[in-house]
Order: structure tokens, then C-alpha cells, then sequence
């Protein structure tokens, strides 16, 4: 006689995170069955968790919430931010068992089961919280199904064999195959080439409700191809991986400034102009993960709560501007925004070239929206920079 579980059965399987260090801790399995490996990050939003789970800059990372309650509003075919969840592994500590919102098309557990993403429930997620807050961004493995009953010294041996996040070159990983445009709302006001890195969906949507004819390129496209469009800006998007691994992206980003065509970037894009311009880039303990850190513009002094996914940053001296240390002819530079919680460098601004950038999320879907004036200041630079070549 065969045994059929009842899916109350199924809920009840264990499962397990096992981290670098050794410390594991147990759970049940939740999503897809079997083995996520992946560098460990948390997050502390409290909504939004479809946005997080499509955003291409988590590759390879597995995502801790931090709010207990995960899963309450189910899952939208509207809210994507990509064409598929990204992250490696999900981690909660309460599902909820039954979605309720008039737009949910199903379980958020039914959509990581139907993609493949395994996950974990039941875990102390303040407790991990605080480990990786205390020992700092690791590598972790999730084990449920079968591999859940392997020997732990097994699973830790599996955990410690992926590679780490420093060095790893993802952006082609996640990038689009080929080009694509998204047109502009209204009247097009201006072509812009958005080198896609990762690029959340929200990004060419806002630009596009501002006149915007986005042509999204892979990231292996070229400065020729770029110049090609003749674009009035260029933009580098967020994306996953280590920002220095990306010479090819750095290269074309200086041939842009060289043309002096109006830049902006986010996050991964804020990375790449930082070291363009000659600036290290340097792997944050934990990151900076969730939709309530406060960033201060020092060009208004305004605070804005924003939203953010970094684990690296720029190493760029705050205060006076200096003079682009990789080479005089881009001229002065000087950090524009930064973090209030831990002075962490959030935004670059050229005084002698048309280039900006950020690192953290103007475009964020679930908010806050705080910072969508950037998007603003973008369109103004490209309207400045057109009217003077008129
Ligand atoms: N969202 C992003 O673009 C992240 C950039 C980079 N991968 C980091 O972790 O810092």
C-alpha cells in the first residue's frame, strides 16, 4: 500500500540551513524540495517581497526576511520585476497559509514550487539576523526533501564549496540576450541606451513616463554599438556579483564619459562610475538590504528613506570634491548622497562631466518613492546638455 501525504503532511517536512561557520539551524521545507546554496543576505522590508524575489540583483544570494509574516498577499502577475525569481534560496519565518489580496494569483509557496526555488520556513530569523549582523555575509545552503537527511559535516562540505560572492562576475549571467526597446509615453523627448546589468522592470517604465525611448542593450555591448543610437544619455542599471569584475562595463562607461554623454546609474551602475572615475569598490559586512535607510542628498541636505540591495560600495572620500583619480580630464567629483546609518558612500556626482549615479533604488517598486526625482534630474541633464549643443 503507498502512503499519500496530505499537503498538512508536507508542510510539516523538515529542513535545514546549514552556514558557512557551521551553525545550522532547523526549519521546514518550504517552496521547491531539494538543495539552494548561495551567499546569505538579509532583508528588512516589510512589503514588497515579489519585487525582491524577481530583482535579478539577488543571483546567487539567499534571501532572509527579517518581518515574520511572509506570503499574506500572495502572488500578482503585474508586480514582476523580472521574467523569473532570481534569488538562489528563500528564508521565513511564518508563510502564510492562505493569501488574501484581490489581485493574488496564486500562493507565493505554489510560485517558488513552480520555479524551482527552494526555501525554508520556521527559522528564527532574528537570530540569523543577528549571526550575519555579527559574523558578517556568508555562504549557506538549504536542505529539505532528501537532502535534508545527508550528514550536516555533508551539507557543510556542499555550503563551503560554492563560490563566494567577492570575484564573482554575474551581470552576463542575468543579462538580456538581445536588445529591446521600451517606448517612450507621449511625446519621445529622448533616446537613451540602458545597459542592462540586471535591470529591474520599473527602471525603463519610469523613464519611459518621462519621454523616454529606452533601448535596452546587453551587457557585452559596445561603445560603438552605443554611439550607434545616438543617444541623449546613457544609463548602467542595478545588478548582481562583484563590481570589480567588470572591466568590459568599466571600459565602455569611460569611453561614455569620454563623449561626454550625460550618465546615470544605479547601484551597480553607481559602482562602475566609481571606478571609472578611479575610486576602489570594497564588500560591505552585511549589505544594505530593504526599504527604510535613510540617505542624506548633500546637495539639498534633504533625507530621504529609500530603498536598497548592496553588498559593496564605493570608496570615495566624503565632503570636498576631488579631482577623478584615475585621470584630471574627467575633472572634479564629489560624493553626493550618503547613509545615515553607517556613512556609507550612496551617490557620485561629476562637476565637470554630465554624470551622476546612486546606489540605492529610485525606481523601487514597492517604495518608498522618495528619491524619484533623480529620474528628474537625469531628463533635466540630458534637456541642459542637448540645449547647449543646439
Ligand atoms: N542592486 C545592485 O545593483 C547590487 C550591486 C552589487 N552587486 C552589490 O551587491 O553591491
Amino acid at each position: 500500500m503507498t502512503t499519500q501525504l496530505t499537503p498538512e503532511d508536507v508542510a510539516l517536512e523538515s529542513a535545514v540551513l546549514v552556514l558557512e561557520d557551521g551553525r545550522s539551524f532547523r526549519g521546514r521545507a518550504y517552496g521547491a524540495r531539494g538543495v539552494a546554496v548561495g551567499e546569505a543576505v538579509f532583508s528588512t522590508g516589510m512589503s514588497g517581497y515579489q519585487e525582491t524575489l524577481t530583482d535579478p540583483s539577488y543571483h546567487r544570494q539567499i534571501v532572509i526576511m527579517t518581518a515574520p509574516h511572509i506570503g499574506n498577499t500572495g502572488w500578482n502577475d503585474e508586480d514582476d520585476e523580472s521574467g523569473q525569481i532570481w534569488v538562489s534560496g528563500y528564508v521565513v519565518r511564518d508563510p502564510a497559509p492562505r493569501p488574501s489580496n484581490w489581485r493574488s494569483r496564486r500562493s507565493l509557496d505554489d510560485e517558488l514550487r513552480a520555479q524551482g526555488v527552494v526555501g525554508i520556513s520556521d527559522i528564527d530569523t532574528r537570530a540569523l539576523t543577528r549571526h550575519l549582523r555579527e559574523h558578517g555575509a556568508m555562504r549557506v545552503g538549504i536542505f529539505s526533501g532528501d537532502a535534508a537527511a545527508a550528514s550536516l559535516p555533508d551539507q557543510l562540505a556542499t555550503v563551503v564549496s560554492t563560490p563566494a560572492m567577492s570575484g564573482s562576475q554575474l551581470a552576463p549571467e542575468v543579462s538580456t540576450a538581445e536588445p529591446y526597446v521600451v517606448a517612450a509615453q507621449g511625446d519621445k523627448q529622448f533616446v537613451v541606451a540602458a545597459l542592462d546589468l540586471g535591470i529591474k522592470a520599473m527602471t525603463p517604465a519610469l523613464m519611459a513616463a518621462r519621454g523616454i525611448e529606452v533601448h535596452v542593450l546587453p551587457a557585452t555591448a559596445t561603445f560603438a554599438e552605443i554611439a550607434a543610437l545616438q543617444p541623449d544619455g546613457v544609463f548602467f542599471s542595478n545588478g548582481p556579483g562583484d563590481p570589480g569584475t567588470a572591466e568590459h562595463e568599466m571600459t565602455v562607461l569611460r569611453e561614455v564619459l569620454a563623449a561626454r554623454i550625460p550618465f546615470f546609474g544605479i547601484c551597480f551602475g553607481n559602482q562602475i562610475l566609481g571606478r571609472a572615475l578611479g575610486f576602489g569598490t570594497y564588500k560591505l559586512r552585511y549589505g544594505h538590504r530593504g526599504i527604510n535607510q535613510p540617505v542624506k542628498d548633500l546637495t539639498t541636505g534633504k533625507v530621504e528613506v529609500t530603498a536598497h540591495n548592496h553588498g559593496f560600495a564605493v570608496d570615495a572620500p566624503v565632503g570636498e570634491p576631488v579631482t577623478a583619480p584615475a585621470d584630471a580630464a574627467y575633472g572634479r567629483v564629489r560624493v553626493s548622497h550618503v547613509n545615515l546609518n553607517d556613512d556609507v558612500v550612496e551617490g557620485l556626482e561629476c562637476l565637470d562631466l554630465p554624470a551622476f549615479s546612486v546606489q540605492y533604488h529610485p525606481e523601487a517598486a514597492a517604495g518608498p518613492h522618495d528619491a524619484g526625482y533623480l529620474f528628474d534630474r537625469f531628463v533635466t541633464l540630458m534637456r541642459e546638455h542637448k540645449e547647449a549643443r543646439a
